[in-house]
């Protein structure tokens, strides 16, 4: 009705003032794909084990210096931590530095500021930058990024290469190619020549506070640095075990331009970074990964301050798991066996998604037993520099009591048989051996909460009971991160995943429940394991995103009568 006044309303010749033409344009980078980065062999001989040699040696050999940044000032406080190898907990190899409260709120004025200017630089030249880091991570910088990873936070190599390497490089990438499909979006016109619609995606005036957890450093990646492709200025809070990997990232977002200011690197005790960053009224967002408590901690503190803020802050979380593998009777064995062996112990079952209850049919199960326990015993668990080493030791000695509590409870308990491993010894490094544990009772506490580490347990069900197993599974714990069935039976297959559809945010059927890949499988859970906002997805980007909206007209209003008005 009012586009019809207006067109009603339409004179030939325009005064000077409407005369311009559009203000706005988006631009696009032309010519821009991406694909998911290739995994390396690291075979005998080949260059990329020759590279990764090398900088192991020289990581090893080095307690780098890792300020705190902000802006381009790098500071140093009396509060001297170290990172150690995990495996070999006497070696340091980072000095690093706590950032001070005032310290803290000295990022926030700088990311504050910087934020202004940084939102100005028009966004094909920030994906031009991504593309080019992610080019610098994929060649010069993937054996430094892969060693500190490995030997910081204890991966072995397969492991660095799909987290640090591989992974890293892909949300660098997707991230600056979904930020460029931003622009193929236009709001509709319905007359060029009388108005344009646009829509523009700025920055959020305020910072944005990263705060990533230890066990991906390209999560710390793409925590930090997807806000600040989007116009954002970042605070970003590493955690203390994944220190140096993380530095690396740092600098080399720096080389490739990423103004000083834009993001700032703070590591610091984490109860005063939350309560730093929550007491200001610029924040305008956390980006975090980590556990459910910290997590609510900084929620809670967010909705008790709510007032004191210019915008209501952003909070993406993505938090814990209780990850399950549900086999079903017609299920194949042997995808049984080395799927859950490798989701339940690669990365001594640190990955937020690794599986850490299985359900298994008392019909599969002698065979499902012996497959488990045969490849277990062959699973050797050492220095992440030997290469026959599947996987290493557990991240600090925090994490070794949690896991070591929960094996010693089960080991006291009528309810439990532990049938492989067992053994702890952190006397060298935080050593866990894969540990399998068959529990008589679906809902002990062992099959609800998250443990964190090589730690699998298994209900065996009669097979006629497998619904209220589904039942039992898809209630027992507040986590729906990711979770796996393995059946040949298409009609149960079928029905399960209606009946899962509620239990994880990733979902995988005859797969392990580990091992999401950017672009291919967005990653989040939902209930208790976060606010399911997809990384490596599609719609990530809009999240740091603060779109406005311009309508421009061409042609002068003149009259306030509407037509039918006038009789
Ligand atoms: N859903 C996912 O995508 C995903 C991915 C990786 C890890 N995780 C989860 O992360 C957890 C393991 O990581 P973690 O041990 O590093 O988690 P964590 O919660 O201990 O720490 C995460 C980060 O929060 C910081 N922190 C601690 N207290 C804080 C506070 N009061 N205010 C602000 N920051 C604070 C830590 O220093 C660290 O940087 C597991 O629960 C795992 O499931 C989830
Ligand atoms: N993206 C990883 C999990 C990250 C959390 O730790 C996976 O799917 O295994």
């Amino acid at each position: 009705m009012y586009n019809l006044c207006r067109q009603a309303q339409r004179v030939k010749s325009l005064p000077n003032s409407l005369q311009f033409g559009s203000l706005v344009s988006v631009e696009k980078v032309p010519n821009l794909s991406v694909k998911n980065e290739p995994i390396l062999g690291y075979l005998p001989g080949s260059k990329e084990l020759k590279e990764l040699e090398s900088a192991l040696k020289k990581t090893a050999s080095n307690v780098e210096d890792v300020p705190i940044v902000i802006g381009d000032e790098e500071i140093r406080t009396k509060n001297v931590k170290y990172q150690v190898m995990p495996h070999n907990h006497s070696k340091k190899i980072a000095q690093y530095y706590y950032a001070t409260p005032d310290l803290i709120q000295k990022a926030i004025k700088t990311a504050t500021e910087a934020q202004k200017k940084w939102d100005r630089v028009p966004m094909s030249e920030r994906i031009n930058m991504w593309m080019k880091a992610a080019d610098l991570m994929a060649t010069k910088y993937r054996a430094q990024l892969n060693a500190t990873t490995m030997l910081g936070q204890a991966k072995v190599v397969i492991q660095a290469e799909i987290d640090s390497a591989c992974e890293l490089i892909d949300f660098v990438r997707f991230n600056a190619h979904f930020a460029n499909e931003l622009a193929d979006y236009s709001p509709i016109s319905p007359n060029p020549k009388e108005g344009k619609n646009s829509l523009r995606y700025r920055g959020i005036d305020g910072f944005i506070a990263a705060v990533s957890p230890f066990n991906f450093t390209a999560i710390g990646g793409n925590l930090s640095y997807t806000p600040a492709l989007m116009g954002n200025g970042v605070l970003w809070k590493p955690s203390d075990t994944a220190l140096l990997s993380n530095y690396t990232i740092f600098k080399i977002m720096r080389e490739v331009g990423v103004p000083a200011g834009v993001v700032n690197f703070v590591p610091a005790l984490g109860p005063d970074f939350g309560d730093t960053i929550t007491n200001s009224e610029h924040l305008a967002g956390i980006n975090f990964t980590g556990s459910v408590p910290t997590f609510s901690r900084l929620w809670r503190q967010v909705g008790e301050k709510l007032r004191i803020y210019r915008n209501f802050p952003r909070l993406i979380g993505e938090c814990g798991g209780k990850n399950y593998h549900l086999v079903h009777s017609s299920a194949d064995v042997t995808s049984v066996v080395n799927g859950t062996i490798r989701s339940a112990f690669e990365y001594s079952g640190q990955k937020c998604s690794a599986c850490s209850r299985a359900y298994i049919p008392k019909s599969l199960w002698p065979k499902v037993k012996e497959g488990l326990l045969s490849v277990r015993d062959q699973l050797l668990v050492g220095d992440v520099t030997d290469v026959k080493s599947f996987t290493s030791a557990v991240i600090d000695k925090v994490a070794f009591d949690r896991i070591k509590g929960y094996i010693d409870y089960a080991r006291s308990s009528n309810k439990h048989e532990i049938i492989g491993g067992g053994e702890c010894d952190d006397s060298q490094g935080y050593f866990v051996q894969p540990t399998i544990i068959v529990c008589k009772d679906p809902s002990d506490k062992i099959m609800k909460e998250e443990i964190f580490g090589p730690v699998l347990t298994i209900y065996v069900y009669e097979d006629k009971d497998v619904e209220s197993v589904i039942e039992n599974l898809s209630s027992a714990t507040p986590y729906a991160l990711t979770g796996a069935i393995f059946a040949q039976d298409e009609k149960f297959a079928r029905s399960a995943i209606e009946k899962l559809k509620m239990t994880a945010g990733n979902f995988y059927v005859n797969d392990k429940s580990t091992g999401s890949v950017v672009g291919q499988q967005p990653f989040g859970g939902a209930r208790m394991s976060g606010t399911n906002d997809k990384a490596g997805g599609p719609h990530y980007v809009l999240r740091w995103a603060n779109p406005q909206s311009i309508k421009e007209t061409f042609v002068p209003l003149t009259d306030v009568i509407y037509p039918y008005m006038k009789g």
